[in-house]
Order: structure tokens, then sequence, then C-alpha cells
């Protein structure tokens, strides 16, 4: 199923997440254009990964739709994984495989043909300055490295979007600068880019930003429009508004 260049490549309707009788994801509601950088914020525990669970076929909703790249998630939960990417902190690199071994296992998983899966490997490994760690496992190699691999694989069959759950957490300002030099240039060439951060002035560099409080969205806009909303000077400030508990 192929969905129109006009048509949002994220759609979701009133999708849900119940466990029990928790309701993690209560019914939000929002699209994302292509080649929008979306900033996917929220407290801890507001639902985030739960969502993003359910809109990259990981999990089942409960209620409700999405849609990524025309396809329903629930009823293709395969179909929509090979037309993105995903990287977290949890599910990622393998450690006791080299960087090169890395990169073809995953090429592997993605469908490349073992030639081509070689070449995007040795590209990669350029473009990224990595020579002297592609033989390397990656158990040995530093988080800021690490963490720019698994982004640059996650790219690698050129999805229509990709995942990042809290890419860049844990590495230093440097480092995160030039993670968002990568997902700048991955937008650039088309692709969506859905984006979980704790990091207030990276929700400043998403093109538009949805904060989730107890599995709602409680705003959605582009990061001026919303402090200009909330009358605050910067994300951190509004993020705080939503999400601090009412006295
Ligand atoms: N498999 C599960 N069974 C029961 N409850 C769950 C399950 N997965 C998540 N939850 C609960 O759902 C809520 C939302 O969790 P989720 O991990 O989606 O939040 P999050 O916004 O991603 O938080 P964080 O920023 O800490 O990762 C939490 O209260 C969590 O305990």
């Amino acid at each position: 199923m192929q969905n129109s260049p006009q048509s949002p490549i994220i759609e979701a309707s009133k999708l849900t997440k119940q466990f029990g009788a928790f309701t993690a994801v209560d019914a939000i509601s929002f699209e994302v254009e292509r080649g929008e950088i979306f900033g996917f914020l929220g407290a801890n525990g507001a639902g985030k990964t739960t969502a993003m669970r359910m809109l990259t076929g990981l999990s089942r909703p409960t209620s409700g739709q999405a849609r990524v790249a025309g396809i329903d998630v629930a009823a293709h939960p395969e179909k929509v994984k090979q037309r993105i990417g995903y990287m977290s902190q949890k599910f990622s690199l393998y450690e006791d495989l080299t960087v090169m071994e890395n990169i073809r296992f995953y090429g592997g998983i993605y469908g490349l043909p073992r030639k081509q899966a070689r070449q995007a490997g040795s590209q990669l490994i350029e473009q990224l300055g990595m020579e002297a760690f592609a033989r390397k496992q990656v158990s040995g190699i530093p988080l800021g490295w690490r963490q720019k691999l698994s982004f640059s694989i996650a790219l690698l069959h050129q999805p229509d979007v990709v995942f990042l759950d809290e890419p860049t957490g844990g590495v230093d300002p440097v480092t995160r600068r030039q993670f968002w030099e990568m997902i700048y240039q991955a937008a650039e060439t088309g692709t969506t880019v859905f984006v979980t951060t704790h990091y207030m002035d990276e929700a400043e560099y998403c093109g538009r930003v949805s904060i989730m409080v107890d599995g709602q969205i409680a705003a959605l806009d582009t990061p001026d429009r919303l402090k200009s909303e909330f009358q605050a000077a910067n994300m951190h400030e509004v993020f705080l508004q939503l999400t601090r508990p009412k006295p």
C-alpha cells in the first residue's frame, strides 16, 4: 500500500494502549508530515515509548488506529518495519560484534543484498570517519560513536521514517550537536524523523513538538508557537508548565 507524497507520513487516530486496567496511551491523535523533525516529549512514564512501540509495529494497539507510510500498523506490522528505522538505547548494536559486522548484520535484517550491504558499510564508516574503529568490537568504542553508528545503521535501508528513542542520552554536548547535524541531513534527504528526548534544548531543534502528559497529548505545535502560547522563555518552561504536578 503506497501513500501519496502529499498525505501525512504518520497518522494516529485515537491510538490507545492499555495494560490491564491502566491506560498508558490514551486516545492520541496527531499527524506528521513527510520530512518533518517531530519531537515527541513527555515526563518519565508519560507513554512515549509505548506509543512509539505501537507506531513501529512492535506492540498492538488496544484500540484506535495508526498508519505509517500509509500502512496500518496493527494490520501489517511486518510491512511497517520494512519502511522504518528504529534506534533506542536499549535496542541497538550488538556489543560483541565489530562495527563492520554490525553494519552487515543489520544490512541483512533490512534485506540489503550482501554486496550492497558491504558497500554501504564501507561508505558509512568513511562518512562517519570511523575507519580506526571498523574492526573493533562495539563494546570497546565510545558511547557517542556508538550512537552515531546506530543512527546511521537505522538509515541503511533508506526508510521513510526513523524513530529515535532518546538517541543522545548520556553523551556530551559536542557529540549531541554532531548527532543533530546528522538528524538534519536525514530530514533534508526526505526521511521523517520522530524523536524523543529529555533535553529541552533539543526540543528547540525540532520542527514541531508534542508533549505527552499521563498518556495524552497535552500540547502540539512548533517550539516558537508553544513558547508564545505558554508565555515561556524556552521549551524547558513550557515543559514544566505542562508536566509539573498541579498543587
Ligand atoms: N508492558 C507493560 N506492562 C504494564 N505497564 C507498562 C508496560 N509498559 C509500560 N507500562 C507503563 O506504562 C506507562 C508508560 O510507560 P512508557 O515507557 O511508555 O513511558 P515513557 O514516556 O516512555 O517514559 P520514559 O521517559 O521513562 O521512557 C508507565 O507507567 C509504565 O510503567
